[in-house]
């Protein structure tokens, strides 16, 4: 029986309907998942954890190359049908888990070092996924993971692309990420409207590098991007000062004034439009406002 087959039968043994309100579309080809787990670039030491284990499409190619597999999934009738079935082989260990929840430190003792992690997710929780994996970066080492095509765009994108925003900032300063693979809908059961694309995130480690951010530096980073990016059209000058940076100056003149200082002083000019700078450009502006409002400037 080919792949699809056995997936609408074993669904329908188990009276288990794909389930939209957690994204249920299955890959129903065996090559397809095969060339998700190479994407992954596991090796056979390798402990992965994959999330949203589903009708173990993943989870079975993932078994055989890799030493272990701890398998996350939040649907109660998908846990009963692993465990009525026995179909998966010793080296997974199955959890009953919402990943969104789930403590990344506690994960990263069960798998005995930064997590490896692979994922076929629901379009619906890619962003906070992202946003948690970003935040949770010193517990993991790489994620490969299925998005929709536009998230995974603008996760990709470049400065100047019109893709190009928050999300690939956050995620680029961190992390080298790269594109997989495409997929289109007939690779699931159900068919969703829209390609499907893999991207492999790898985590910076923060040791490697001589400019990582301070903690104080960092959370300035994600608030001149998120203010950056609140108006694409408006120049770095006028996104920043609105955000006011500075709020203990009572003379909105003078803040503008001391915003145009930071940039300046970073490198850049102040008439630029947020969506054409690099990365470094993000990380000199967050050194330059601590340094301005450190007093050591
Ligand atoms: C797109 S399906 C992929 C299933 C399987 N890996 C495959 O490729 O065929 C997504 C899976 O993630 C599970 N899931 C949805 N939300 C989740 C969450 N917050 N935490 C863990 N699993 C989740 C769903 O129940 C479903 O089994």
């Amino acid at each position: 029986m080919s792949v699809y087959g056995k997936t609408r039968s074993a669904l329908q043994q188990h009276h288990l309907a794909p389930k939209k309100k957690f994204g249920q579309n299955f890959l129903v080809h065996r090559h397809t998942a095969e060339a998700i787990v190479r994407a992954g670039e596991i090796g056979p030491d390798d402990v992965i954890v994959e999330v949203g284990v589903g009708l173990a499409a993943l989870t079975l190619p993932l078994a055989q190359t890799a030493r272990r597999v701890v398998g996350i999934e939040i649907d109660s009738g998908i846990i009963r049908f692993h465990q009525q079935e026995h179909d998966l082989p010793d080296n997974v260990i199955l959890l009953h888990r919402d990943i969104l929840k789930t403590d990344f430190d506690e994960l990263e003792q069960q798998c005995g070092g930064r997590l490896k992690i692979i994922a076929n997710l629901p379009y619906s929780i890619s962003n906070p996924f992202i946003f948690k994996l970003i935040e949770n970066r010193r517990h993991v080492e790489k994620a490969t993971i299925m998005l929709q095509k536009e998230v995974a765009d603008r996760l990709l994108a470049a400065p100047g692309s019109k893709d190009y925003g928050i999300p690939s900032v956050l995620l680029q300063h961190c992390a080298r990420v790269r594109k997989m693979l495409t997929l289109s809908p007939a690779e699931f059961h159900p068919q969703p409207k829209i390609d499907s694309v893999v991207i492999q995130i790898a985590f910076h480690l923060q040791q490697d590098r001589s400019d990582v951010l301070s903690p104080e530096e960092m959370e300035l980073f994600t608030k001149i991007v998120r203010a950056a990016f609140s108006q694409r059209r408006k120049t770095i000058l006028n996104t920043l000062s609105s955000a006011n940076f500075f709020p203990a100056l009572p003379d909105r003149n003078d803040v503008k004034k001391l915003t145009e200082d930071v940039i300046i002083t970073a490198g850049l000019s102040p008439q630029v439009r947020p969506e054409t700078l690099p990365i470094k450009a993000f990380e000199d502006l967050s050194r330059s406002f601590h340094r301005f409002l450190t007093g050591t400037a």
